[in-house]
């Protein structure tokens, strides 16, 4: 999870460099699920603090395990805040915040959405600030996705993109968690494109023939 989450900040920032951030002294917002990708969300939320940008987190539903308590903990003694309700207005989200990170659900999404999250989903969906999706964008399908959900503007997946992203739309798509051992990836036939270097993330360009998982 340490490697995911890093990753992701890492793409993030990346794509939206701090130096261009014009809203609110860097400000970001980071709406952390209740599962892994929640918890990815709350590991990028303290490299990206680490990075100069201002996060804030939503996180609605803790889960009660240790590892969880404890990445939260490692973010309260970042000074991270946390919001203790989502805003229902999206405007109040587009002017306070410069991106937003979606680190609500991931590959363990059941559709539809359950009404403690709706809510969160349909706000989001009209953010006009730019919308960063960890692994999958909240609540698509892993195959067929949502041509009515959520659009990020950024889709960051984690070691291999998955089926639905074929029908990521948005303008930076960056493949991360270079955690895959060459043997695993040949005996899957992942196709992963290279890392650069010692990089954790690598852009996928449209052309480019990406993995599927
Ligand atoms: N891809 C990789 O190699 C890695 C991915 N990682 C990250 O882990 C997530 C998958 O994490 P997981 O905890 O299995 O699942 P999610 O985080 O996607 O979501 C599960 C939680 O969401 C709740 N849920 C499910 N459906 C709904 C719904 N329709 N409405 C509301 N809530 C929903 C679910 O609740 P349950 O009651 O069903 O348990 C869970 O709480 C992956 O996407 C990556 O981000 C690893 O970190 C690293 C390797």
């Amino acid at each position: 999870m340490e490697l995911a989450g890093y990753s992701c900040a890492v793409a993030i920032a990346k794509c939206y460099p701090v130096e261009a951030m014009t809203k609110d002294n860097h400000a970001v917002l980071v709406c952390c699920g209740p599962g892994n990708n929640g918890g990815n969300g709350l590991v990028c939320a303290r490299h990206l603090k680490m990075f100069g940008y201002k996060p804030t987190i939503f996180y609605p539903k803790r889960p009660s395990k240790p590892l969880f308590d404890a990445l939260y903990q490692q973010c309260e003694g970042m000074d991270i805040p946390v919001l203790s309700f989502f805003p229902s207005e999206a405007h109040l989200i587009t002017d306070s915040y410069n991106f937003v990170v979606d680190a609500l659900f991931g590959i363990n999404f059941k559709g539809p959405v359950r009404p403690e999250f709706e809510p969160v989903i349909e706000t989001l969906k009209k953010v006009e600030s730019p919308i960063c999706s960890i692994d999958v964008p909240s609540g698509w399908d892993i195959e067929k996705g949502d041509a009515n959900g959520l659009q990020p503007e950024l889709l960051i997946s984690l070691t291999a993109p998955k089926l639905c992203a074929h029908l990521f739309k948005g303008k930076h798509h960056y493949l991360g968690g270079r955690f895959v051992p060459r043997t695993l990836e040949q005996k899957y036939e992942l196709n992963l494109p290279p890392y650069p270097g010692t990089d954790c993330v690598v852009e996928l360009k449209d052309t480019q023939e990406d993995g599927k998982a």
